[in-house]
């Protein structure tokens, strides 16, 4: 692919969560998380994003060691902002870490991470993450606050929390789904311009994936639920390479 189309392509990060569910659904020893990490790395996935969350519901603190060591693409380690998740952040070193909020009733992740509310925290939690070299993504809603708020502490990247707007378009709501489209867009210019590197993720479909892959500012998009329902159907690998083929279309890359 040439320099200026390559350029333009998105980062497509695969969220192996729900692989982890599936497991501890029977508490077998499969179907095995860091081989779907594996199968997605040969299927050409950018990056792998996994979720410790304080409860284990699904991805446990083994699977983390093994992701770790064992796949050969970045690692995008999902944690609340907690001392337990610092402590293992530091001993594992991913190539990055991605601050999300935690409710333990929450069914999945419902909002972005209230950075400008916990500013000071924040700054001094991600201080040491930064020294090791890890990547800190903070993991939070459109607005102009939380996206200035993110700059200040010293983060390097923003994940723009899409969840909102995969909801609307589910539920055939495309107007108010396009006000949201246009926030998200609209938030993505701003952190651009602050110097942060700007990623997408949460209910992101085929159905819906094209206008978030367009919004210009994006780099990266992190893909796991709906992947992994479909590679029930399809595979894994055709599942990601579907997914591909539809962000490389939204960014004009089909040939
Ligand atoms: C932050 C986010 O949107 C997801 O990466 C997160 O992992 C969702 O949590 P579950 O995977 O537990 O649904
Ligand atoms: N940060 C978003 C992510 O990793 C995947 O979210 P989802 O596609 O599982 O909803």
């Amino acid at each position: 692919m040439a320099g200026a189309a390559a350029a333009r392509r998105l980062r497509l990060g695969i969220n192996i969560d729900h692989v982890a569910t599936v497991r501890n659904a029977r508490g077998s020893a499969w179907p095995d998380p860091l081989r779907a990490a594996l199968l997605a790395e040969a299927a050409g996935a950018d990056g792998i994003t996994a979720h410790l969350r304080e409860d284990r519901r699904h991805i446990r603190d083994a699977d983390m060691d093994a992701l770790a060591a064992g796949i050969g693409i970045p690692l995008n380690f999902e944690c609340a902002a907690t001392d337990e998740m610092q402590a293992i952040l530091l001993r594992l070193k991913p190539h990055a870490a991605c601050l999300v909020p935690e409710r333990r009733e929450e069914r999945t992740t419902e909002g972005g991470l209230d950075v400008a509310g916990d500013e000071a925290r924040l700054k001094a939690y991600i201080a040491p993450l930064r020294d090791i070299g890890t990547r800190v993504s903070m993991f939070i809603g459109h607005s102009p606050e939380q996206i200035q708020a993110s700059a200040r502490i010293g983060a390097a990247v923003v994940e723009l929390h899409t969840g909102h707007y995969s909801d609307l378009h589910a539920e055939g709501r495309l107007a108010e789904a396009e006000v949201e489209l246009d926030a998200l867009r609209k938030g993505a210019t701003l952190a651009h311009s602050l110097g942060l590197e700007v990623h997408a993720g949460h209910g992101l479909t085929y159905a819906n994936v094209t206008e978030i892959a367009a919004i210009p500012e994006l780099v990266e998009l992190n893909i796991g639920h709906f992947l992994i329902g479909e590679a029930i159907f399809l595979g894994l690998g055709p599942a990601i390479e579907e997914m591909r083929r539809r962000m490389d279309d939204a960014r004009g890359l089909l040939s």
